[in-house]
């Protein structure tokens, strides 16, 4: 008696009857900020751009490499929600940006400038629009995620700092964010040297002396920079531009950075010392990290006792690593002699603020990143990165997920494909009813483990599961935080094989444990559902179904039969599909043992309808079969 079964609740798969979110899906989809199964957002931008400048040795979003796997769509966007199909995508810079970059965004897609917005203003717009552009003035915060109602892909941030964004809201939403890391970080160290020497001098306040009318020579004497400590918090791109430039002006430079490396320190002279040991002993002290919630207020009342008396500080990077009020205290006691601040918790400060007062403090309006040269480079440097991503490429510069070097993905593509079409087979292999808890990976292969990057694969393996029986769409974003939030444990195995090291993975297993399923022979000795997958000649196929070999390309959908291993049953399968139209691509037949039980594998271009199905289930030999969408 062959059984069909149907299913549904949370993490279930989808029922045979019911209307399936995969019906469209005989062109699989290996998009992977997309949702889409089957849909190609954007069909007339997939030519190559005259102005994209991919660059062959940065690690990319998927798209271009695995355009060369047949119907692959990797599109950032998300299919199911866009309702301009065939459309240019739209993108909203909120803020100043070099022409170049406006001008390349806008061969690309649709732009529109609208700086100044309100907090209120953004959300009511976002939700029409694909890519928002920034800089440090606008917040990108949960609200403007929420309104923008699934529509919005990316956030590309002309410039280093991300604070502004909040990236866990982002992730949630499977909003990709990219910044702009390297073109700007010229013009901040430039910026912090010019602070540091005009503060050294008093250039501002005796500019501002001299154009009230006096003339203070004796007031305005300065101290000398050579043969001073620099201690340069934050030794990364800006930090490290930084110590270079204050050794030429003769300085000594000390840094504290807990994750630089001593070498790239050594090689520009640069002392690497501990947070205490810097701040102690320098004259000046320039701000270089990030704010994070571990550098939040770091410079602190506590921090600023430990501080030389007479100390100058140099704050280039984000107001909130300095604790304003405590600097306000340092200052008037005398233990910070100046200040030089280019950035401020509130931007721009409250008209109130005690640090606009002090004749000692030198403000800039955050113009570390404000020379022509940066702002051109941002510019370009952000709308490559913000087109790439809405093509589907991964992003050299992605915030909030994995990097994958180029040459990685090329040769991950097809596994890439399988791993999604291993995730779907298996979720529609479990039995109506039963909740997907827990889901095993092994990955086979000849290579050392710790060369196998497998974040996309899994990301991949999670999105076929998870979108045929849920409302989530899952890109390489979102796909570790949807899982977990729906209590999906992906657990990952590698294995060495004695198999071809020319290939990154010899063949991908998916294992679902402690679930029914709706075709019993699917499940292995061990009780959990199984299905194994390899890529041969780059295309994906299934090889094991439970304990049985198969061999079928997955391309099309796929109907499993177990029978009784005897002649004439492809026959009979192959007979009933023709006479209702349905065309077969193959058929495999694996069996455990001879004239026994086997299960026959049967790739078919067309879905066959209900009667086809029955038929097939009315063959006596065949005791259980499942028809599979890929
Ligand atoms: N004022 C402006 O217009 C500009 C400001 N910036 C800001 O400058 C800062 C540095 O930018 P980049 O050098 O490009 O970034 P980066 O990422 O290259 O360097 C930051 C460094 O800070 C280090 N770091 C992290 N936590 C630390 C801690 N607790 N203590 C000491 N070091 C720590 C990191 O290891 C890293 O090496 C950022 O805050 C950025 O937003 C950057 C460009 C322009
Ligand atoms: O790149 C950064 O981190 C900056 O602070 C530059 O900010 P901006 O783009 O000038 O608003």
């Amino acid at each position: 008696m062959a059984s069909v079964s149907s299913a549904n609740p949370i993490l279930t798969p989808p029922s045979l009857t019911s209307p399936s979110p995969l019906s469209s899906s005989k062109k699989s989809s290996l998009s992977f900020l997309n949702a889409s199964a089957s849909t190609t957002p954007f069909p007339s931008l997939s030519h190559s751009h005259s102005h994209s400048r991919i660059r062959s040795h940065q690690p990319l979003f998927v798209t271009n490499v695995l355009k060369t796997v047949e119907s692959a769509d990797i599109s950032v966007s998300k299919g199911r929600d866009l309702d301009h199909v065939g459309c240019k995508p739209t993108i909203l810079v909120s803020e100043k940006l070099g022409e170049a970059g406006i001008e390349l965004l806008r061969s690309f897609g649709d732009v529109e400038c609208l700086y100044d917005l309100s907090p209120e203003q953004l959300c009511s717009k976002i939700s029409q629009f694909d890519a928002l552009i920034v800089r440090s003035g606008t917040k990108v915060t949960r609200q403007v995620f929420e309104a923008a109602k699934g529509q919005l892909k990316v956030v590309g941030r002309a410039g280093v700092g991300i604070d502004n964004v909040d990236l866990q809201a982002a992730t949630e939403f499977g909003c990709l964010v990219v910044n702009a890391p390297t073109a700007n970080t010229i013009a901040a160290a430039e910026h912090a040297i010019a602070l540091l020497a005009s503060m050294a001098r008093n250039v501002a306040q005796s500019d501002a002396s001299m154009k009230s009318g006096k003339w203070q020579r004796n007031k305005y004497v300065g101290v000398s920079l050579v043969g001073k400590t620099l201690a340069v918090m934050g030794f990364g791109k800006v930090g490290s531009e930084v110590a270079r430039r204050a050794k030429g002006l003769g300085m000594h430079v000390i840094a504290h950075d807990p994750y630089a490396p001593a070498d790239r320190a050594r090689a520009i002279g640069v002392d690497l010392v501990s947070f205490d040991e810097a701040i102690s002993t320098a004259e000046f002290i320039s701000l270089h990290m990030p704010l994070t919630s571990t550098t939040s207020k770091i410079f602190n009342d506590e921090n600023f006792a430990k501080m030389k008396k007479g100390v100058r500080i140099i704050n280039v990077a984000r107001g909130g690593v300095i604790d304003e009020d405590a600097l306000v205290r340092a200052l008037d006691s005398g233990v910070v002699a100046q200040a030089a601040l280019d950035v401020f918790t509130e931007e721009p400060p409250p008209k109130d603020s005690k640090l606009l007062q002090i004749e000692n403090v030198t403000l800039t309006p955050h113009l570390g990143a404000s020379t022509k040269e940066a702002q051109e480079g941002v510019a370009v440097e952000i709308a490559e990165a913000v087109v790439g991503a809405l093509r589907g490429e991964l992003s050299a510069t992605a915030v909030n997920a994995p990097m994958v070097p180029a040459e990685v993905l090329s040769e991950l593509a097809p596994y890439v494909m399988l791993s999604e079409k291993l995730g779907r087979l298996a979720v529609q292999l479990v039995a109506g009813g039963s909740g997907i808890k827990s889901v095993k990976v092994v990955y086979r292969s000849a290579r050392d483990p710790d060369d196998l990057d497998t974040r996309l694969l899994r990301a991949m393996i999670t999105k076929g599961i998870i979108e045929p029986i849920s409302s989530s769409f899952i890109n390489l974003v979102n796909a570790d935080f949807t899982a977990k939030q729906k209590g999906l444990r992906i657990s990952e195995e590698r294995m060495v094989v004695d198999s071809s090291p020319e290939y990154p993975i010899d063949s991908i297993q998916v294992q679902i444990s402690n679930v029914g399923s709706k075709f019993a022979s699917a499940v292995s000795e061990s009780g959990n559902i199984n299905i194994e997958g390899r890529v041969k000649y780059g295309i994906p196929h299934l090889t094991r179904v439970g304990s049985f070999s198969v061999d079928v390309s997955l391309e099309g959908n796929l109907i499993l039969c177990r029978q009784v291993d005897q002649p004439g049953m492809i026959g009979q399968v192959g007979n009933i599909l023709g006479e209702h139209n349905c065309n077969v691509s193959f058929m495999s037949v694996g069996r455990t043992v001879k004239r026994t039980k086997a299960i026959m594998a049967i790739g078919v271009d067309e879905e066959p309808d209900k009667g086809t199905l029955k038929k097939i289930g009315e063959v006596s030999a065949i005791e259980e079969f499942v028809f599979l969408k890929l």
